[in-house]
């Protein structure tokens, strides 16, 4: 199979070695793309669709399901490569013709304006951004850069992209997180942002320079505000599986899959102007993810207190992000997945892929044996209670009869 057509910017660092090992070891798939389910019929008015950050992980998904179910599009991915983005999340599409791939980086806006014009895209998909809230406590600025400036960089690349096809789509990935603490009750669309972390302003910031340029320079932007999406291929972020704070923060997760079908359902029917949440319906505590995860690895219940400490909790952390998602429900988007089922896949898929995909983590997780979890403490109910309680069945709880996840083999 032809090796992955990369094209770098002049200068940019070769990615021969990682080129090898990404094609090298495709078989660690064995073949397996993760892609979700939906597909439509394509739509007249797009031929070449940029994604940003398309190697990455919530990009990574909608890249491959995108790709490989809609032949009738070129799918271009512009990736900077960064840390938490892997070859490996895009390698199994390399024998698909319609499939390019762009190394390069956000704040570079004629790096953009190339891949605009050489690709003649016509549509934008923009996932690339900084994303892991814990870091943005520690280095602020650098959200701003990635997420404000580089957003603005490829707005003003859309701007005067003026080649055969302008860009007839914009699909911004903003966040649940612009609303800030939603717990009283599911919020929609028009909740006034109150976001509470430097990541989520830099996301905040980053909708409105989309708002202001739909307005004033007619980009065809529409706005998603996901939950939170887990599986396969997330960076494992920190060296444990660690939950913050009093570990009864709630979010609700959607898994790789589901958030794929969500995309894909906006890209076909999304209505420009519009602002879409992603919901998901399994709200859960970090510590009961703590501790199914750790059963996942087959540790008894009276393991889980050895391996539960708590560490110091993040300087303000939401304690749920309730959306309403009826606005794309309306559209015919479901979530399938059961938290319970796409928590055990995932877990099965690190098994077999971590020491691939992030080798330089691998070596400091031993995922095999060890999974410690940290909690972060600042509650009053002690560990040993809470996991007691969720061992015994009283948790947050999910829906139940949906279906698999859907893995496509090769
Ligand atoms: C929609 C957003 O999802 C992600 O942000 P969020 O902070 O909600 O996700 P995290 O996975 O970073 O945290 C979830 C929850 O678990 C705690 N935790 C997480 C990681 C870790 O190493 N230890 C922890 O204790 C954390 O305190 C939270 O309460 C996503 O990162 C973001 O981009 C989104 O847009």
């Amino acid at each position: 199979m032809p090796a992955l057509r990369f094209l770098t910017p002049p200068g940019s660092p070769p990615v021969k070695k990682s080129l090898a090992l990404a094609t090298g070891r495709a078989s660690d798939l064995e073949g397996q793309r993760l892609i979700g389910t939906t597909r439509f019929e394509p739509r007249s008015d797009v031929k070449s669709i940029l994604i940003t950050g398309g190697a990455g992980f919530i990009g990574g998904w909608v890249t491959r399901h995108l790709a490989v179910q809609y032949p009738e599009y070129k799918i271009v991915c512009f990736d900077k490569l960064d840390v938490v983005a892997s070859l490996f999340n895009i390698n199994c599409l390399e024998s698909l013709p319609n499939f390019q791939f762009v190394r390069g980086d956000l704040t570079d806006q004629a790096a953009i304006a190339r891949v605009l014009s050489d690709h003649n895209i016509d549509c934008v998909m923009h996932f690339a951004a900084c994303s892991h809230v814990q870091n943005s406590f520690d280095d602020p600025l650098s959200f701003t850069v990635n997420n404000v400036i580089g957003t603005q960089q490829l707005l003003e690349a859309v701007r005067h992209h003026k080649g055969p096809q302008v860009v007839r789509r914009f699909i911004h990935v903003s966040t649940d997180e612009v609303y800030g603490d939603v717990v009283e009750s599911a919020c929609d669309e028009t909740k006034q942002f109150m976001p509470t972390n430097p990541y989520s302003a830099s996301k905040a910031a980053a909708e409105m320079y989309v708002w202001a340029y739909a307005k004033s320079f007619n980009i065809p932007a529409l706005v998603v505000r996901s939950n939170n999406v887990y599986g396969p291929a997330q960076y494992p972020e920190s060296n444990n599986a660690t939950s913050e704070c009093t570990g009864l923060n709630i979010r609700r997760y959607l898994y790789g899959a589901d958030a794929a079908d969500g995309f894909d359902t906006l890209l076909h029917k999304g209505v420009i102007g519009e602002a879409y949440n992603i919901q998901s319906s399994h709200g859960i505590t970090n510590l009961e993810v703590a501790v199914r995860t750790l059963e996942l690895f087959g540790y008894s219940p009276q393991d889980f207190t050895r391996c539960l400490t708590w560490i110091p909790d993040r300087p303000f952390n939401d304690h749920d992000y309730w959306v309403d998602g009826s606005k794309l429900a309306a559209l015919g988007w479901r979530q399938r997945v059961p938290f319970s089922e796409g928590l055990k896949a995932s877990v099965s898929w690190y098994r077999k892929n971590l020491d691939s995909w992030w080798p330089e983590v691998s070596k400091t997780i031993n995922v095999a044996s060890t999974v410690t979890t940290d909690i972060h403490h600042c509650g009053t109910q002690s560990t040993a209670n809470q996991v007691e309680d969720i061992c015994d069945g009283e948790t947050m709880g999910e829906s139940s009869g949906l279906s698999t996840p859907v893995m496509v083999s090769a």
